[in-house]
């Protein structure tokens, strides 16, 4: 079986093609047939695409800002040039998308009618940044692939177990009633990290207090107890808790309307500016890349210092909250490109927990090891770094879905 996997970030296009077997899923991720990337914040009014295949890479540099011609044009590789790998798209069995924002309503990998298309798109205003490019990528399939099935698995699954006093805002009751509470996001990433943090350290989950941190372009922090999601930074959009690259993360309300009220901003035009123009981006009036505000950092530049400092302190404090909720740490787990790649962020915040006990071993730290252990023997909380692997635990999620379905109502 062939599954193809969009995975639709607020500024990126991950895909990959994945051939499975239909009985039974290998243990770790296998190699996919294709992947593609393409990145929409490097060049203006143009994409970045970059094909891989095993054992070749090539870029091609899409002339549209439009981005549902650029999926169709990198559904074309697939099937045309050097990296086809299919003879027609009509060989794909399934197509998973990584949806951000599904509400309450939906707990597992859903197949796509209609009316669950309907349902994203009413959350758009809950997910500015992600949940247009969901509908843009299913609407692409829906024209080059027909009828293919397509399944969406959602960020927002993995938090339905948040109880109540950390799923609610202190408001009145009839805003809570309006859908106003913490929905939490990342939630595949924060999910296949926890498992295989566990397969890591030979330990059931169930037995483990874990905090992860998925710290990329957007970051979110999950206390995981039991296995379950029991509190998150993110809330009822994924503006809330750590300071990210661009997004401001938890600022006081109040400054929203202060804004409105003394500038005339509109609803909209802080959105945008909170969302995409905050953040690393807008303390250092340079760039949303970690990499590129770490390298400012060193050639003395004040605001990317500045900047820096206070992603740390975010982190710090976002940490200690996870670690009140959970009620102690056995293991603090980073992950996605700032947790498993900077070495720099991993020491500087974990060194604010050493009264925990924690010891980070500072040379296995500098080497970014994947799935492994960056702390001492005889650290009292252990520290791991996981690479996450989103699609693959989507391409999981979905092979669930479709042998839940039983031989006589495959589609
Ligand atoms: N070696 C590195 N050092 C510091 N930051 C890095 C490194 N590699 C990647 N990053 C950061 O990771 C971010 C992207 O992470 P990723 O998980 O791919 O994000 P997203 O899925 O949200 O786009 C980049 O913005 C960059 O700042
Ligand atoms: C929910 C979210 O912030 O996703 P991403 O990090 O991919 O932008
Ligand atoms: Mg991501």
């Amino acid at each position: 079986m062939k599954f193809l996997i969009l995975n639709a970030g607020s500024s990126s296009q991950k895909s990959c093609l994945y051939e499975l077997a239909g009985d039974r899923l290998p243990e770790t991720a296998p190699e996919p047939l294709w992947e593609a990337f393409i990145d929409w914040t490097v060049l203006e009014n143009q994409g970045r695409l970059m094909v891989e295949t095993p054992g070749q890479k090539q870029v091609i540099i899409l002339e549209t800002g439009d981005r549902q011609r650029g999926i169709a044009r990198m559904l074309d590789t697939l099937v045309i040039g050097d990296h086809a790998v299919l003879k027609s798209l009509g060989e794909i069995d399934l197509v998973g998308h990584r949806v951000v924002h599904g509400g309450t309503n939906y707990a597992e990998a859903t197949l796509i009618t209609p009316t669950v298309q309907q349902a994203i798109a009413d959350l758009i205003p809950l997910a500015p940044a992600h949940n247009p490019a969901h509908l843009e990528g299913i609407e692409a399939i829906g024209e080059q692939l027909g009828d293919v099935p397509q399944i969406a698995v959602f960020d927002t699954a993995f938090h339905r177990t948040i109880a109540a006093p950390a799923a609610e805002y202190p408001i009145p009751q009839a805003w809570t009633d309006l859908g106003i509470r913490r929905y939490g996001f990342h939630g595949t990433s924060h999910k296949y990290c926890a498992q295989k943090t566990a397969e890591i350290l030979g330990k059931p989950l169930t037995e483990l207090k874990l905090i992860t941190c998925h710290i990329g372009n957007g970051a979110s922090l999950t206390a995981i107890k039991n296995g379950v999601s029991i509190d998150t930074t993110m809330g009822f959009t994924p503006l809330e808790g750590l300071m990210m690259g661009a997004r401001s993360g938890s600022i006081d309300p109040a400054i929203v309307l202060f804004l409105q009220e003394t500038q005339g901003l509109t609803p909209a035009e802080i959105n945008a500016t909170l969302n995409k123009k905050s953040g690393l981006l807008g303390v250092s009036g340079r760039s949303p890349d970690l990499r590129v505000i770490l390298q400012a950092k060193a050639e003395g530049d004040e605001q990317a210092q500045l900047a820096y400092a206070m992603y740390i302190h975010c982190f710090r404090r976002c940490l200690g909250a996870m670690v009140a909720s959970l009620e102690g740490l056995d293991t603090l787990v980073f992950t996605a490109g700032v947790g498993e790649n900077a070495a720099t962020v991993r020491a500087d915040v974990c060194q604010a927990f050493q009264f925990l006990g924690l010891k980070l071993d500072p040379e296995l730290n500098d080497r970014s090891p994947r799935n492994a252990v960056i702390s001492t023997p005889d650290s009292l909380v252990k520290v791991v770094i996981v690479h996450t692997e989103e699609d693959w635990a989507i391409a999981q999620d979905c092979w669930q879905w479709w042998h839940s379905q039983g031989p006589g109502k495959k589609p």
